[in-house]
């Protein structure tokens, strides 16, 4: 399967969900030689049959226990809102030793809904790359998304510390840094750098096609790099963004609101002509650009703080 064997970290790897980050994943794996065999399963036929004619599996199973089977990893990169009837569905046949790991970008709702089915002896880490695009499926999928990305590690109280190193290990193997992160606060740290900025990207954009509707202008045609950031953005897999606010409700209406205060102190400089007001604030945001790019840290690979491993 893979072209040069690095170092076989799982010998069988199975990935439930088959699309941009199981895809990417896979080729990684294979990339790195992570894996001597590694199996998929997802829902919808047709996604089984793309993954077969592109081949970064070596077995597309047709059911979930069927790709499980013998496994020593498990990735459940299925949307959040499915992981716990997948979980419940696999759970019986899990090899006794193996680990699961999910992709999902939000947390504690995946532990809520995943750790009542995990059966005695079989660990349970949680994974969020910190990376992606605004495409999904399986042909999404490369084999360098991950590449000098984050990977956070978010490990549930009494996590088997042998099958975290290897879980570290492993993302590590497909060119992750990974960083350790205890569980609410992984899903307020990704309601500020992710969750909100997708939302207003959606938000921005929907105003946008709102004028261009009534005004006939051409808001869109002409926009420059900024604007056409936030289209990327909001072209994001609606399932996905959706099970996201879904989840993880209290940090994202915390930091919503914390927004729309200060967009509401902004509007009423703008409308009582307070200069200074727009000055300092947009001075301040400027700073911390500066200081992120001055430290060093690759604005693509933001540092959240303690402990990166590489
Ligand atoms: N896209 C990103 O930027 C990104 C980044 C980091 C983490 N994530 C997380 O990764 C996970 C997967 O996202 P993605 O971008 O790869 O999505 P995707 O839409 O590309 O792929 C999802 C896959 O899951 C399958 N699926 C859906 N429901 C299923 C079910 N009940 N049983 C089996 N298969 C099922 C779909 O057929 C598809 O193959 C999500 O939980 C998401 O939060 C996404
Ligand atoms: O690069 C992008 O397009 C992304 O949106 C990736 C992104 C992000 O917000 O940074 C999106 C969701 C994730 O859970 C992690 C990463």
């Amino acid at each position: 399967m893979a072209e040069r064997i690095v170092s076989v970290i799982y010998d069988k790897i199975a990935f439930i969900g088959l699309g941009l980050i199981a895809g990417s994943m896979a080729w990684a794996t294979q990339r790195a030689g992570a894996a001597t065999m590694i199996s998929g399963y997802a829902r919808s036929e047709a996604t089984r049959d793309t993954t077969r004619r592109l081949g970064f599996c070596d077995v597309v199973a047709d059911s979930a226990v069927e790709a499980v089977a013998d496994a020593d990893l498990v990735v459940l990169a299925v949307p959040i809102g499915a992981m716990g009837g997948v979980m419940a569905d696999i759970a019986g046949a899990l090899k006794p030793g193996a680990t699961v790991i999910d992709v999902g970008s939000v947390k504690q709702a995946v532990f809520d809904a995943v750790l009542p089915h995990m059966p005695d002896g079989v660990h349970f880490v949680g994974t969020h790359p910190m990376a992606g695009t605004e495409h999904s499926g399986p042909e999404a999928g490369f084999a360098e998304l991950y590449d000098n990305r984050w990977t956070l590690i978010v490990t549930p109280d009494g996590a088997d510390a042998d099958a975290v190193d290897r879980v570290e290990r492993y993302w590590a193997a497909l060119g992750a840094m990974t960083d350790r992160m205890e569980v609410a606060h992984h899903d307020r740290v990704c309601a500020v750098v992710s969750h909100i900025p997708h939302l207003i990207a959606y938000t921005m954009v929907g105003v946008a096609d709102d004028l261009r509707r009534v005004t006939d202008s051409e808001v869109i045609k002409f926009s420059a790099a900024g604007f056409r950031d936030f289209t990327r953005i909001a072209a994001s897999d609606p399932t996905m963004w959706r099970d996201v606010f879904l989840t993880n409700k209290s940090a994202t209406l915390e930091i919503l609101g914390r927004f729309t205060e200060e967009l509401f102190a902004l509007q009423r400089a703008i409308r009582t002509g307070d200069g200074d007001h727009l000055f300092d604030y947009f001075t301040r945001t400027r700073a911390i650009r500066r200081g992120i790019i001055e430290a060093g840290q690759d604005t693509d690979a933001p540092d959240f703080g303690r402990g990166a491993t590489r």
